[in-house]
């Protein structure tokens, strides 16, 4: 089933082509890193695809009346600062206010837990967020996206900032949501973490998707080291593939 397709999108911004007739889907069961140099189009592209942006081309998202967007796709934004002094629990229950009435029942209730205990998060349910450190307050955000709780959740660089165990952890539930038969799309920068946990990379260049594989095929493609400008260790372990930048190639 098809949760996220992408029909010739562009978006200028300033005069400037940033993305460029991108054609692009998902399909329930694909966690799908969104791969690419700084400045590639990587977050204008979700934006836009979320209808945040003005665009041309199609998006299926973007099409959606707001209510049935949230129900369809949950956006963890790139800029993760938490403003209110509220606890753990109450930011998780964000995430709910687009499923429903504003009013938490039950069902609410029991996405918010799966959420919290998906993040190792039940413990500081009742901690005030704005007291957490910064990877901490980025668990809780992935949370609350979590909890919406909708067939595909896209994640403007989730890892970012975050420990080892969970960075681990955050692509290890990304892989889990898909293998349940979600969809998943992931901008992210350690092509080593895109590597084990992903299904399929698309790599974005100039605002353009050069290349769209299986992790295997992108990483060891002569054209990865152009768009990025270095060059890349590539083996197999028992955990998975393992991808690890060499050395800076211009
Ligand atoms: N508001 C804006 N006005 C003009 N240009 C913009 C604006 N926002 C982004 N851009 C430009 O669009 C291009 C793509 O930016 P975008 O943030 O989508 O890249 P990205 O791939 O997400 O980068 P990063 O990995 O650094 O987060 C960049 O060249 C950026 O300078």
């Amino acid at each position: 089933m098809t949760l996220f397709s992408l029909d010739h999108l562009s978006v200028r911004r300033a005069g400037k082509s940033v993305v460029d007739d991108v054609t692009l889907s998902v399909q329930a069961g694909e966690c799908v890193g969104l791969i690419g140099p700084n400045g590639a189009g990587k977050t204008t592209l979700m934006r836009a695809a979320l209808g945040l942006l003005p665009h041309e081309g199609s998006s299926n998202l973007a099409r959606l009346p707001l209510g049935e967007r949230a129900r369809q796709a949950a956006f963890l934004p790139q800029n993760r600062d938490i403003h209110w002094p509220v606890t753990v629990d109450a930011v998780v229950a964000l995430g709910r206010a687009a499923q429903g009435s504003g009013k938490l029942h039950a069902e609410d209730r029991r996405a918010i837990d799966r959420a919290l205990a998906r993040m190792g998060l039940a413990d500081y349910r009742d901690r005030i967020a704005t007291a957490l450190s910064g990877g901490e307050q980025a668990r809780v955000l992935i949370a609350r996206a979590l909890a919406q709780e909708t067939p595909l959740l896209l994640a403007d660089e989730p890892v970012a900032g975050l420990d080892p165990e969970a960075q681990l952890r955050t692509m290890q539930v990304f892989a889990d949501l898909a293998r349940e038969g979600r969809g998943i799309v992931v901008s992210i920068h350690d092509l080593g973490l895109a590597a084990r946990f992903c299904t399929r990379l698309v790599v974005l260049h100039h605002g353009r998707v050069v290349l769209d594989a299986p992790p295997r095929e992108v990483l060891s493609d002569p054209r990865l080291s152009e768009v990025f400008g270095i060059r890349g260790f590539l083996a197999d372990t028992p955990d998975g593939p393992v991808f690890q930048p060499m050395a800076v190639t211009r």
